[in-house]
């Protein structure tokens, strides 16, 4: 029995390793490369943006507000590591009109070449409890955190596909793993970016063109600071679990696992445990990524379940205080 146990681990850790040149990527060179990040003038996209220009490539930012685009411009370029670096910017609602991001896109290639890598970063969200969030902001969220991904990668796609090579990265957000109070608008639009990469990356591995699903905590960006003005109390609660990272940080791992062309994102601990625990049937990318994934998966439920469990109870804490408060209201 256990030398059967033995020789199937074996087994399993030699096939592994046979087929381990096909799913490791040849990592991509930044210094010349085109990079269009959309969602580029502010937070996160911004420090992706940085992040690149620092190695040496040509950036297109994407995002509506011409004037915060200029001053992002201004911004990176001082970033520059020679002379013939260019900051293109466009403005364009990635998320209304197919043919015009398509049109757009054109533009940015006619101008510095193809794409090597497109980083979907713009995105917005809204909080609350399910019956307080107008129903129109469902379908923005998904307009924008979902369509605005969908519309520039297929922009995109052909002509890395004819060049048999490139990167997409999604930025998803932890909330795009599990699914918290307060989020029911905005999760479901972030769980859906990993559905897309999942169908996609197996439709253009054969192609040699990697996705990369990134899954941020909070982050100490403008959108952040946006978001937490109307957040519910509960929310808040339950999102101290972890501490909030600094933009250039969640950017400088978002950068190093799409070149890499690393299929998952994560950053510090809690992201570790999230990422390998909700790892389903997600493309692999490295043999020790599989291996850790088998050996810690169901060790790491256990440390979920407890988490559970402190978010139910600030959950009902909450909810009691709110009864006991309206209570008094009533006996005043
Ligand atoms: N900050 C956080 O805590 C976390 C954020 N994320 C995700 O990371 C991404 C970036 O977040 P963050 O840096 O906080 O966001 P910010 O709000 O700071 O920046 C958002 C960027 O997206 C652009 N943008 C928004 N809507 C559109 C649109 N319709 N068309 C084109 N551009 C648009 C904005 O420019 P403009 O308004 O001018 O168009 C801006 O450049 C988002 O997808 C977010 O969901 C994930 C996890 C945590
Ligand atoms: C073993 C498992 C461990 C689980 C730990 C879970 C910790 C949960 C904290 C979640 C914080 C929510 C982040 C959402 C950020 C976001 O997308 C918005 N801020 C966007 O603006």
């Amino acid at each position: 029995m256990l030398l059967l146990a033995v020789a199937f681990i074996v087994a399993f850790v030699l096939l592994l390793y046979m087929v381990s040149p096909l799913i490791s990527p040849k990592p991509l060179k930044l210094p010349g490369a085109h990079v269009v990040v959309t969602g580029g003038s502010s937070g996160i996209g911004k420090c992706i943006a940085i992040e690149c220009y620092k190695q040496g490539a040509f950036i297109t930012l994407i995002a509506r507000d011409e004037n915060k685009l200029l001053q992002t411009k201004k911004e990176i370029e001082k970033y520059s590591v020679n002379d013939k670096q260019v900051v293109l910017c466009i403005s364009v609602d990635v998320s209304k009109d197919y043919e015009q991001v398509e049109n757009v896109l054109k533009q940015a290639q006619e101008k510095l070449g193809p794409v090597d890598m497109l980083v979907n970063c713009a995105g917005t969200s809204v909080t609350g409890k399910f019956e307080d969030i107008e129903v129109n902001s469902f379908e923005r969220l998904m307009a924008v955190n979902y369509l605005g991904s969908v519309y520039p990668s297929r922009a995109v796609i052909a002509t890395m596909k004819e060049r048999r090579m490139g990167r997409i990265v999604f930025v998803s957000s932890q909330a795009g793993q599990l699914g918290l109070f307060g989020y029911t608008a905005y999760s479901p639009t972030k769980f859906a970016l990993r559905g897309l990469a999942e169908a996609l990356q197996m439709e253009v591995k054969p192609y040699n063109i990697y996705i990369t699903v990134a899954y941020p905590p909070d982050t100490d960006t403008p959108g952040f600071a946006e978001e937490s003005k109307t957040k519910p109390l509960e929310t808040k609660l339950i999102s101290e679990t972890s501490s909030v990272c600094q933009a250039e940080q969640v950017a400088r791992v978002i950068v190093k696992d799409a070149i890499q062309g690393n299929f998952n994102s994560s950053v510090g601990s809690d992201g570790y445990m999230l990422s390998i625990l909700t790892s389903g049937m997600s493309p692999v990318t490295s043999i020790t990524e599989g291996l850790q994934q088998v050996v810690c998966m169901g060790i790491f439920r256990i440390v979920g379940l407890f988490y559970l469990g402190s978010f139910d109870s600030i959950v009902r804490r909450c909810m009691m205080q709110r009864e006991k408060s309206e209570n008094a209201d009533k006996t005043e």
